[in-house]
């Protein structure tokens, strides 16, 4: 039995290190020593996880409890996950106090850093999923497995601490086991940007170029009559897009996994706001608004999984099975028509192109360079760290956001700029709504939030800047809108922003000389 502490311990070195390879090592050794049943809430507790979802305990249960801490440790990992489950199971009346019990009872057995590690995981403040990249590489050291294998196991379950779990059980042969299987999400095949068309269809080869559009992703999968939808972050919202689940009955096969973009159009045709694209997937949707689906892949048909065949052969299954539903696209196009789809998709509102050689196989889960994603705009989603008050008409509205990019490294998320350009009333009064409500700490002008909530921001560019801890700062930066298909793991990296920097925006104004700070009531305290 390990105890608590360990975990603790391997979290904080993790924090105090910014290299990946001792990063690495300190979550390799502690899984190393794990017993088989700890394996998976260690692991979900080192990536900020509660094995089995919130525990339904807020921050002001939290900041409201002040119990001495224990000397020693002494709690297990095994006592803290059932502890856990506990709290999540209390309900009916008088659960507040019985909560409050039982976390009181949980911390006094704590020391003071398993304390302020436990406020923390419980209140969604650990829950940063940066760490993704060097958990799958630790879990791979502990399991002496190739970091390949854990990644595809990952891909495929979707779960961090299952694939730990079955990788440190039963080594590859274990992870070998997790398959397709049709009605359980896999991770998403990812996109990495390219500066240009001509450059993504160069390096491409064969290529199909397909509209970007600018909807919410969705990954469809059937079994006979059973159909169920899920989002990028593998949400369930099967309940919510009746008109998806029905449409997808109607195709003609048996089984299928289908992978796509849905978004409503107005009655022209023309895409809707994404903003009412996403409401769709809320609990109590406006179902007037139709959803149509555009689906790009198809990654199982009849009994046959096909994540491993080239993109060319997935296509054509797809053109057999939903040729009315596909999303627009042309294959092998030579440059001049490459370029005239990427007009056309402009001309239509959509986000620009993607482009995807024709021999990939379907690599989810991972930024890969089989898919490149060409946009006309400079476009980061970056993690929203914190809101100051704003001043004149919006006083009492938090207004300026401090962002920060993901660190690939599995580091707290790093600050690149802040802005207050582009939100509207509306958003002004949401984020002053709702940004209390996950507030860690304020003081007079800012109010700090757990980095959870991911914005994407409009830039001009990026410039050096030795007052922010990455070095980079944004330019001219504004709001374009939340995204709440996006978790803080999959914001963007401060690679992705230095890729900005060293790129610029190709438009002769932008010479770095324009400083963003006065624009931006950037106060220069980072
Ligand atoms: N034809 C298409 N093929 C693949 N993805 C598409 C396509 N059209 C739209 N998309 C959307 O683009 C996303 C892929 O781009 P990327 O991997 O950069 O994700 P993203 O960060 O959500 O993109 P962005 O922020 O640029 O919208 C997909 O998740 C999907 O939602």
């Amino acid at each position: 039995m390990v105890l608590f502490s360990a975990v603790v311990t391997a979290s904080a070195e993790v924090a105090a290190t910014r290299s990946r390879k001792a990063k690495t090592s300190a979550i390799a050794a502690l899984l190393g020593g794990l017993d088989a049943t700890e394996v998976r809430p260690a692991t979900a507790f080192l990536a900020g996880e509660l094995p089995g979802g919130r525990a339904g305990v807020g921050w002001s249960t939290l900041s409201a409890l002040d119990v001495p801490p224990a000397p020693e440790p002494s709690l297990t990992v095994g006592e803290v996950d059932a502890a856990i489950d506990e709290l999540r199971g209390i309900s009916g009346s008088g659960s507040g106090q019985r909560r409050t019990d039982l976390l009181a009872g949980l911390l006094g057995r704590a020391t003071a850093p398993e304390q302020e590690f436990l406020v923390r995981l419980l209140g969604g403040e650990l829950r940063q999923g940066a760490l993704e990249g060097v958990m799958l590489e630790a879990v791979a050291t502990a399991a002496r497995v190739p970091a390949e294998d854990v990644r595809r196991a990952f891909m495929l379950s979707g779960r961090l601490p299952a694939t730990a779990e079955a990788a440190l059980r039963g080594g590859g042969a274990e992870l070998a086991r997790f398959r397709l299987e049709v009605g359980r999400p896999l991770r998403p095949m990812l996109a990495s940007p390219a500066e240009t068309l001509d450059e993504a269809v160069a390096e491409l080869g064969e290529v199909s170029v397909e509209y970007k559009l600018d909807g919410a992703r969705i990954q469809v999968h059937r079994d006979g009559d059973d159909v169920h939808v899920y989002t990028r972050t593998l949400r369930e919202i099967t309940r919510s897009v009746p008109e998806l689940v029905e449409l997808v009955r109607g195709l003609d096969c048996r089984s299928i996994v289908l992978d796509g973009e849905t978004l409503a159009l107005d009655d022209s045709g023309r895409p809707r706001p994404f903003q009412e694209t996403m409401s769709r997937f809320g609990a109590q949707s406006e179902r007037e608004l139709l959803l149509r689906p555009y689906f790009f892949d198809c990654l199982h048909l009849d009994g046959e999984d096909l994540l491993d065949h080239p993109l060319r052969q997935r296509l054509e299954f797809l053109e057999k099975v939903a040729p009315q539903h596909r999303i627009p696209a042309v294959l092998a196009p030579d440059p001049e028509r490459a370029a005239a789809v990427f007009d056309e998709a402009l001309d239509a509102g959509h986000e620009g192109v993607m482009v995807k050689a024709l021999d990939s196989v379907y690599a989810a889960g991972r930024r890969g360079r089989t898919w490149r994603k060409v946009k006309p705009a400079h476009t980061l989603d970056l993690v929203v760290l914190a809101a100051e008050w704003g001043h004149g008409r919006r006083s009492g509205y938090l207004s300026n956001l401090h962002l920060g990019a993901r660190d690939p490294d599995g580091g707290p998320p790093i600050m690149v700029g802040k802005t207050f350009k582009g939100l509207t009333d509306e958003l002004l009064a949401w984020q002053t709504a709702e940004f209390p409500k996950r507030e860690t700490h304020r003081d007079a002008w800012t109010v700090h939030l757990v980095p959870e909530l991911v914005v994407e921001i409009e830039l001009d560019g990026v410039q050096a800047s030795p007052r922010y801890p990455g070095g980079v700062a944004l330019r001219f930066a504004r709001v374009l809108r939340y995204r709440p298909d996006k978790d803080a793991a999959s914001a963007d990296t401060i690679d992705a922003v230095r890729a900005v920097q060293r790129g610029g925006s190709g438009r002769p104004e932008d010479t770095g000389q324009q400083g963003n700070a006065g624009q931006q009531g950037d106060t220069g305290r980072p």
